[in-house]
This record gives C-alpha cells, sequence and structure tokens, in this order.
C-alpha cells in the first residue's frame, strides 16, 4: 500500500523536525516478511516504505500483532525479511550489527540478576573488548545520564522496576551507538514512574542527539516522545499512516493538555480506528 504523505496535523507551525531534510539512518522500500509456521505463513510486515532521518524519535504504534516488534527485530538483523529492501545507515542490518550501530532496549529489563549494575551495563563492552579503562569511562558516563550514579555496585533486585529500566537503558546506550531501538521499554511501569522516564528521555535524547525507534501501545507515549508517529494495523502488519508532530522539541509534561498535543493524539487515535478489524 501506499503510505499518506506526512504532513502536519496543524498548517501553522512548522513541524519539530522534516526527516527527509536529514541524513537518513533507517530506509526501508516495500519492506516485507513472512513467518513460516506449522499453520501456514504469517505475514507479520507488508509493503513498509519508511525513511527515519539522524536525529529523529520515531514511534510505532498499533495493536498487538501488528508487526511493530518484528519492524524493530529486522532493523537489528534479529529477523531477516522476506521482501523488499532495507538499510540501515546505507548498511545492511548485518554489516550495521557487525559493527555495533545499535542500542537495543527489550519490553523487560532483561538484567543478569548475579551481575551488579555495572557489571551488566559492562557486558556489552566486555563483548566488544573493550580496555578496562575504557568500560570503566563508559559505564560512568552511561549511568549519569539515566541518574544511575551511585548505584554502580547494587545488584538488579535492589532497585526499583523503574531503575531497572533505566539501566537497561545504560546498557544499550554503552554501545555509543547514533541508533537507540527500544521495544516497549515503559509498558510494565506504573504511570508516575513511566512519566518521570518518559521526560527524561527526552531530555536524553536531547544531550545525546540520537536517533530513537520506539515501540508503544500507549497514544500519549508515543505523542508526548515522537517527532513522527508511525500507526501500524494487523493482519498483514503494514503503516497505515505516518504523523508528523507539530510539537517543540521541550516538552514539560502539561504540554500533554495542550489543544496541539490533543489534536495529534486524536489523528492516531483516527489511525488506530481505521486500521482496526474489531473482529475479535
Ligand atoms: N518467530 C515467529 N514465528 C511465527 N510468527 C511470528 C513470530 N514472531 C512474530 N510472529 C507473528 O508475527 C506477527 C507480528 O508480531 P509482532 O510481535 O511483531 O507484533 P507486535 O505488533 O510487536 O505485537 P505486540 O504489541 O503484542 O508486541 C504476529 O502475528 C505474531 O504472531
Amino acid at each position: 500500500m501506499t503510505i499518506r504523505p506526512s504532513v502536519g496535523v496543524s498548517a501553522s507551525v512548522k513541524p519539530a523536525n522534516e526527516a527527509p531534510a536529514n541524513e537518513p539512518v533507517v530506509e526501508a522500500q516495500k519492506l516485507g516478511l513472512a513467518f513460516q509456521t506449522g499453520d501456514g505463513p504469517v505475514q507479520a510486515l507488508s509493503d513498509v516504505d519508511l525513511t527515519i532521518g539522524k536525529g529523529e524519535f520515531v514511534s510505532f504504534i498499533g495493536p498487538s500483532g501488528c508487526g511493530k516488534t518484528t519492524l524493530l527485530r529486522v532493523i537489528a538483523d534479529l529477523e531477516r525479511p522476506t521482501e523488499g529492501t532495507i538499510s540501515i545507515n546505507g548498511m545492511t542490518p548485518e554489516q550495521a550489527r557487525e559493527k555495533r550501530a545499535y542500542g537495543y532496549v527489550f519490553q523487560a529489563a532483561a538484567l543478569y540478576p548475579w551481575r551488579t549494575i555495572e557489571r551488566n551495563v559492562a557486558l556489552p563492552l566486555e563483548i566488544m573488548g573493550l580496555s578496562r579503562s575504557e568500560q570503566q569511562e563508559r559505564i560512568r558516563r552511561t549511568l549519569e545520564l539515566v541518574n544511575l550514579t551511585g548505584f554502580e555496585k547494587k545488584y538488579p533486585w535492589q532497585l526499583s522496576g523503574g531503575m531497572q529500566q533505566r539501566a537497561s537503558i545504560a546498557r544499550a546506550l554503552a554501545f555509543d551507538a547514533d541508533l537507540l531501538l527500544m521495544d516497549e521499554p515503559f509498558g510494565a511501569l506504573d504511570e508516575i514512574v513511566r512519566d518521570h522516564l518518559n521526560e527524561q528521555l527526552l531530555k536524553l535524547w536531547a544531550r545525546t542527539e540520537k536517533t530513537i525507534c520506539f515501540v508503544t501501545h500507549s497514544i500519549p507515549e508515543a505523542v508526548y516522545l515522537s517527532t513522527r508517529i508511525v500507526v501500524m494495523s494487523p493482519r498483514p502488519g503494514r503503516v497505515t499512516d505516518i504523523i508528523e508532530s507539530t510539537l517543540p522539541k521541550e516538552r514539560p509534561l502539561d504540554i500533554r493538555e495542550s489543544p496541539e498535543f490533543l489534536a495529534i493524539a486524536a489523528r492516531v487515535r483516527d489511525g488506530l480506528r481505521a486500521g482496526h478489524s474489531y473482529e475479535d
């Protein structure tokens, strides 16, 4: 299918980020992926055309099974597409993975319980073969970025859920890659903690100028965080709308009550409704 052109919901305000003007980080064309299962093929992704520019914060939103995680996994070279093409910084996903072009944050914090926070963050650095002093420097820097300085020697079970998820973000940041892939990182947390982490993530994004691909089920989260919102629908998983945010880069939490925020949220909701079959 053809993606509708990205337009701002309000013509009077300049979009926060016009992706095509930026250097492309992710470029997908006619991307499709069919899983072969015992019950026949499952078309997880179909006809996805998407370009993500450097420094964008792009959220993927859609009902369960619409292929959000699969798309992130294709970018990360954890799944291979069966149709179309995709490139990451001009490379194949495999080359990008070998060059450690991205950090990946999973739904659950996925920390090793027998390792302290600093040893968890150090894990990818050990695998990369970095010197001890370089490891120490990166651990210090990334824990500071997620406000966990002072918790280096704690074990994951000694931290709250929100702090554990921040530690897993620090681990993904330790790669020092320009691209951060985040699969519903705050889905299991309560609303207040989630609000706080959303604010911190925006600040971190502004400070580091990374490109972020973020999967979520939450409309307010997607609208609050993103420069663009990709709305997806299932069976087969496809992109049904791409919404350019008109919100400024600087976003206090109460921006969520502004008419502009509510207008973007309404458009996302409309997109989700249009793609929903209501059969089950
Ligand atoms: N390894 C696999 N083998 C077979 N089918 C799969 C596999 N992984 C995913 N699928 C199917 O592909 C479709 C897309 O799944 P995916 O996990 O990407 O959706 P999602 O939008 O991330 O869902 P959720 O919001 O529940 O995490 C679903 O129908 C799912 O059952």
